[in-house]
């Protein structure tokens, strides 16, 4: 499609829609007033007041489309998706709630995508409202690392209800550098990677951390976590077919449990903090669809509420129990073992990062702990659903595992993980094609901003949808887009094969948009990259897998997270790996 020249970028903030609908409003008002007058009939002031206040409402509806798309005033005009389901008043907006509440919205992008072209950005507009979906490489890039708006407070509002506003998430500017920083060099470094690895080796062959130290004691009474090599392994034994999503989001809970508490919960626990996210998603994804959410969805907002407040509870009672093992000696805060160390130290400071703020505190723990387990968990089974899928990937997967791990029992170390660039390309492109965070990042611009893509202009206050799914299954980026070719991501002369051009590999790099990038990208992809491959490279190495139903009948079900609902498989254990 042929890019519009930009026009002259002249600002429309907010007011002046109001002020054109009340002046609309209320000509229609005084026209009503003297037809009423004129014919002889006595002005009933309640259908006067009635149709001005429909005349307002309509034209804060139409005001914006006229003035951006006729007049030209709101700088750029980009394409708009036309499938017949768009209403001309709301918009995309009933689309929007639909594929939403139907756990689909991330194929809605794509669709439009298709029509409007790969690669293109496009707007739509949602209740009067004009958003604008950038997908062009050089403009999400643009965006996300040199500008980089705040996530939009408006649409993600209810991510802040639970515990405090100033959630990383959403916390603007400098409070939100800050409070990265103070976690960064612990979960983008090696301590993150070694606990993870601790945390992988041991619940698959021994000791697990729980039992080491102060946060980790278990009180008296509690039923342990079962090992999930021994759970897989009876699996494997009685060959019933099962939900490898659920067991890998159990395996991961525990594993960003230990790195933010060196605990891991005990199996009640896990049930119990797994119910108390999933009706926390809920909570947030039927709020956000709802118009007046304070008014229409106040049994949402005390259910939101009464969720934050057992996390909160949940982090005090671990806070108070670190703070007497750090009293007794048992404990140091030096150097940090996770982040209820980083935490408590902050929060002990005068001029802290959190400001003594312990329900922001609180509120950016359990933002990892969320953010944390089931995206990580999904690109588990969705690689596992890839690999059933492309068997000559699997072979050559397991055969670099059997040179590449360590015998059965003995940990799995970094330089193992890195001795493994088939694994590596394997779980990319399953990332690829089924980006467990599809609809990436929702931003609001804080300052006009020219695209350097073609210099189309698009004004502050506009908000940005930045989705991932569709950017990842151009063709144009990815040829045989459709396909699962982990060879995409390994250099030309790969042992075993490589194959693409160094052109088409630096296209499929600057599209690859899974973790986005800049201040706001997410800052556990080392975490969940150590995590997953780990996981993976067991679960291949140890068991043969088959799958218990139709490939096709796999559902890409997407709330906030994309899972691979109705996916069901069955393993034998190798004989080699099994000892
Ligand atoms: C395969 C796994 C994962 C995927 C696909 C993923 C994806 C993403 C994406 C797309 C964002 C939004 C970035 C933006 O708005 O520009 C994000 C943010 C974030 N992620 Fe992840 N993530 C994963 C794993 C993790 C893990 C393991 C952690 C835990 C440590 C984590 C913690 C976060 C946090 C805290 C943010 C917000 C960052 C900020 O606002 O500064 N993620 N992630």
């Amino acid at each position: 499609m042929k890019k519009k020249a930009s026009p002259r970028l002249v600002l429309l903030p907010p007011v002046p829609t109001a002020v054109v609908a009340v002046a609309v409003a209320t000509a229609a008002a005084a026209t009503l007033v003297s037809t009423l007058t004129t014919s002889g009939g006595a002005a009933s002031w309640v259908v006067v007041a009635v149709a001005a206040a429909a005349t307002a409402i309509l034209t804060a509806l139409v005001w914006p489309r006229v003035a951006t798309d006729v007049l030209g005033l709101h700088g750029t005009s980009f394409p708009s998706p036309v499938d017949g389901r768009a209403w001309p008043l709301l918009g995309q907006l009933p689309q929007l709630l639909a594929e939403s509440q139907a756990n689909a919205l991330a194929h809605q992008f794509v669709n439009w995508q298709q029509r409007i072209g790969w690669g293109v950005n496009y707007q739509i507009y949602v209740f009067g409202r004009r958003h604008v979906v950038l997908v062009d490489p050089d403009d999400v890039r643009a965006v996300t690392m040199r500008v980089d708006p705040p996530r939009d407070p408006g649409m993600l509002r209810h991510f802040g209800t639970p515990l405090s506003v100033d959630t990383l998430f959403l916390v603007p500017g400098a409070r939100h550098d800050t409070a990265r920083r103070l976690v960064h060099p612990f979960l983008s470094g090696a301590p993150t990677t070694e606990c993870v690895l601790r945390v992988v080796n041991e619940s698959l062959w021994g000791v697990h951390p729980q039992a080491v130290g102060a946060g980790g004691a278990q009180g008296g009474g509690a039923t342990p976590f079962p090992r999930w090599a021994a759970h897989l392994d009876a699996l494997a034994d009685s060959g019933e077919p099962f939900d490898i999503d659920d067991i890998s989001t159990s395996i991961t809970i525990d594993v960003i449990e230990t790195l933010l508490y060196s605990t891991s919960s005990d199996m009640a626990d896990l049930a119990t903090k797994k119910e108390w996210m999933l009706r926390l998603i809920n909570d947030m994804t039927v709020l956000a669809g709802l118009p007046v959410p304070e008014l229409l969805g106040s049994a949402r907002m005390a259910s939101l509420k009464k969720t934050g407040n057992n996390f909160l509870a949940d982090f005090e009672r671990l806070a108070a129990r670190r703070q007497a093992a750090y009293a007794d000696g048992s404990a140091a805060a030096q150097p940090p073992r996770d982040m209820l160390d980083i935490m408590l130290a902050d929060l002990g400071q005068a001029t802290g990062v959190y400001e003594g703020d312990r329900r922001r505190v609180a509120a950016d723990l359990l933002f990892y702990l969320l953010a944390g387990y089931d995206t990580t968990a999904h690109s588990i089974a969705w690689t596992v659903h890839a690999l059933l899928d492309n068997p000559e990937a699997e072979a050559r997967l397991v055969a670099e595992l059997k040179t590449a791990l360590p015998p059965a029992g003995q940990p799995i170390t970094a330089a193992h993980l890195s001795a493994m660039p088939y694994l590596d390309a394997v779980w990319k492109e399953s990332l690829r094609l089924f980006p467990p965070a599809p609809n990436g990042t929702i931003r609001k611009l804080e300052a006009d901003l020219r695209l350097p893509s073609n210099g189309n202009v698009i004004p502050a206050g506009t908000v940005l949808f930045i989705p991932v799914l569709p950017v990842h299954r151009n063709p144009t980026a990815y040829p045989s887009a459709s396909a699962f070719d982990p060879a995409r991501w390994l250099p030309p002369t790969a042992v075993g094969g490589g194959g693409h051009t160094p052109a088409a590999q630096r296209a499929a790099r600057a599209h690859y948009m899974t973790f986005s990038s800049g201040p706001r990208a997410c800052p556990g992809q080392n975490m969940a990259a150590v995590e997953a491959k780990a996981v993976l490279a067991v679960l291949f190495h140890r068991f043969s897998w088959s799958r218990v139903g139709d490939s096709a009948a796999v559902v890409m079900e997407n709330a906030v997270t994309m899972r691979p609902a109705g996916l069901r498989v069955a393993l034998r254990r190798r004989a080699a790996a099994a000892a």
